[in-house]
């Protein structure tokens, strides 16, 4: 059980009381009296002597702080006389500021312009409560007089403290993690010890509680884990990528499996790239990571170069707004002699086509959503992106259409087929770049024009009317960009990608500003979720061992020894009742014991059996004792350890 601890002697010792200083103090010749020969604050409570003929000695002043009651009777041996002198201390000297010494060796002696007298600089001494003995000055700690910087002191300090690597989170012993530094400083903490405090790993609480208006069993799983339509969306999209079909009938590559198709409809269209082109999600068999693989149909490779050159380009090329590309290659394995380009792969994307584009045909009585502004301006702030970084490296997108745009999450878009023309029309393509990346140009005002107006490239016949009809919906801005981007450069001149950055760099700004935000609050996700890996780490060692039967050799090897108090301690967090035997379900409860237990704090815990015949009172640094022997003893006995556990 918890004993009640005492102050130490020495605590005690620092804890100053008022009265006795007064008393002290008492004992302390007034410096008014000694300069002026009476003192203005005598009745106004200067606590000094003011009494010339009770001076005491500065010498037994001294030598009462330094001992205690106990010691033997002092007999002071310095001359009266010399103790008279010391007395002489001027108010400007008690005011001083704290000697620093320049050099070895110096002269003691006071300088000529010192001892000239000049009244009007000294200050009358006002009582201050403070000890003539007082080896302090203007609040910096001086040790024999001589100044100690206090830099210097810290950084021999911060020398001693354990350095990040040796700092562990899990350590067990947390009176050494809990104050490295606590040699350092007072017990009673008079000097800040904050950052070196370890955080409340006994507590589950990732970042400040973020709550909304919600009932409170709402919130209870709310609080705790990231929200609902998150989660959702990030379960899809892990099905999707683990997706497999296995009867489709698609080959096996030499260095590619489990291929499934992703395009929605079978129509072969040749129009992006003049060959039909189809796209499957494929599982790399060396890395085992997953892609897109793009393939395109009936296509012969006359030039080898081709590929090797373009790729080397383009492997280049990061960006969050492309989509990478990491390999091309020829394959007979579909029946035909296809090209085939190894993409990431974004699981769930659509193409901007299928976003916004297919409805309209779906259904003609239908009128058209219009897309919002604001998402439009997203759409560009990204597209101009990806440019910015193509154009830098003297490629073009060329393939800047909106089924080749894919958008992974709300308004998050990629260039999905960068580099296929530039293999595809190696040789045939003439063009110098510059003329290719103001073809870029012209394109990116299509896109965007063909997206306000809810019709396909193909569509806009004439631009100015389609110019024309975006003017009631958005604003001139936003109609000035577009017809900026679609218009031919004046004789003489050229656009650039740089150029239209500058027209439009309060919407990059604020798009920019969106994304961090959007950071931010995922940030915050993520570090629930690491309170959480946490938790379930704990929870998983705990469940390897209550419950099992037979370890080597110990028949019931969870029934005995310590796996008992382990197993009462799951009965605990777990299977808690109210009074009346109603199961208590807290979720709080069960995160807040598994948080302690890891961080193996001292609070006590107490453990009764089912029967009520047994009760254990431990603390969870002893539970988490027990917990890490039993634990490995299980990796002792297993085969692969377990890779993963402590970290
Ligand atoms: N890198 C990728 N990761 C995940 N899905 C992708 C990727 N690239 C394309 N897709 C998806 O594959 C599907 C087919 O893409 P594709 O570019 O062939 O569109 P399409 O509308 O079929 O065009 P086309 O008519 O020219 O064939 C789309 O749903 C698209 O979202």
């Amino acid at each position: 059980m918890a004993t009640t601890r005492y102050p130490t002697n020495d605590l005690r010792r620092q804890v100053g009381s008022p009265r006795s200083k007064a008393r002290e103090n008492k004992d302390t010749l007034c410096r008014n009296i000694l300069i002026y020969g009476n003192c203005r604050y005598e009745d106004q409570g200067c606590t000094f002597n003011h009494d010339q003929n009770k001076t005491a000695s500065p010498q037994s002043d001294f030598t009462k702080k330094t001992f205690n009651v106990d010691s033997p009777a002092f007999t002071p041996s310095v001359a009266p006389q010399a103790a008279a002198k010391k007395t002489t201390l001027s108010s400007q000297a008690a005011n001083a500021a704290p000697f620093t010494p320049r050099g070895v060796g110096t002269s003691l002696q006071p300088s000529s312009e010192a001892s000239v007298f000049n009244p009007a600089a000294i200050r009358e001494f006002t009582p201050q409560n403070y000890e003539i003995g007082n080896t302090t000055s203007n609040g910096v700690p001086q040790e024999n007089g001589i100044y100690n910087d206090p830099f210097t002191s810290m950084s021999s300090m911060n020398s001693a403290l354990p350095s990040a690597a040796q700092y562990n989170l899990y350590a067990s012993d947390h009176n050494t993690l809990a104050s490295p530094g606590a040699q350092f400083y007072p017990q009673h903490g008079a000097f800040p010890t904050g950052p070196l405090q370890p955080p409340n790993y006994h507590l589950y609480q990732p970042f400040d509680s973020y709550r909304q208006e919600l009932q409170p069993w709402q919130r209870a799983t709310y609080d705790f884990f990231m929200p609902a339509k998150m989660r959702e969306e990030l379960q899809k999209k892990m099905f999707a990528t683990q997706q497999v079909m296995p009867n489709s009938g698609l080959p096996q590559l030499e260095r590619w499996h489990s291929l499934l198709p992703l395009d929605t409809n079978n129509r072969k269209n040749t129009a992006s790239f003049g060959y039909p082109s189809w796209v499957y999600k494929a599982q790399n068999s060396r890395t085992g990571r997953h892609y897109a693989l793009r393939r395109l149909e009936g296509y012969r490779l006359t030039n080898e170069k081709a590929i090797l050159s373009v790729m080397k380009e383009w492997k280049k090329i990061k960006n969050a707004n492309i989509v990478t590309v990491h390999e091309a290659f020829t394959t007979r394995e579909f029946g035909d002699s296809s090209l085939i380009f190894a993409y990431d792969y974004h699981p769930l994307s659509k193409t901007l086509q299928e976003h916004h584009l297919q409805a309209a045909h779906g259904n003609r009585y239908r009128a058209p959503n219009a897309v919002p502004e604001t998402t439009l301006w997203g759409y560009i702030c990204q597209i101009t992106n990806a440019l910015k970084t193509i154009h830098s490296n003297k490629l073009a997108a060329r393939c800047l259409e909106p089924s080749k745009i894919i958008l992974s999450d709300t308004n998050r878009i990629r260039l999905s087929a960068c580099s296929i023309l530039d293999v595809v029309q190696f040789e045939s393509n003439t063009r110098p770049v510059q003329e290719l990346q103001q073809e870029d140009l012209v394109k990116f005002g299509k896109l965007v024009l063909s997206l306000a107006t809810n019709s396909p490239p193909a569509h806009l016949n004439n631009i100015q009317v389609a110019l024309d009809s975006i003017a009631n919906k958005y604003t001139a801005n936003f109609k000035d960009a577009v017809a900026w981007l679609i218009a031919p450069p004046n004789p003489g001149e050229s656009k650039s990608i740089e150029n239209f950055i500058s027209g439009i760099a309060t919407h990059m700004t604020s798009f920019f500003d969106l994304s961090l935000q959007d950071n931010d609050e995922k940030q915050f996700h993520l570090a629930r979720e690491l309170e959480n890996g946490r938790v379930a780490r704990t929870m998983m060692k705990l469940m390897t061992i209550v419950e099992r039967g037979e370890l080597g050799g110990v028949q019931g090897w969870s029934e005995t020894g310590d796996r008992y108090q382990l197993k009462l301690f799951r009965d605990y967090v777990f299977h808690r009742v109210e009074a009346d035997g109603k199961p208590n379900l807290s979720m709080g409860h069960m995160l807040s014991c598994l948080s302690k237990l890891d961080a193996a704090i001292e609070e006590m815990v107490v453990l009764t059996s089912r029967d009520n015949e047994t009760v254990f009172v431990l603390t969870y640094r002893e539970l988490k004792q027990m917990f890490d022997r039993a634990f490995n003893e299980l990796v002792k006995h297993s085969k692969t350890g377990a890779p993963g556990a402590n970290n």
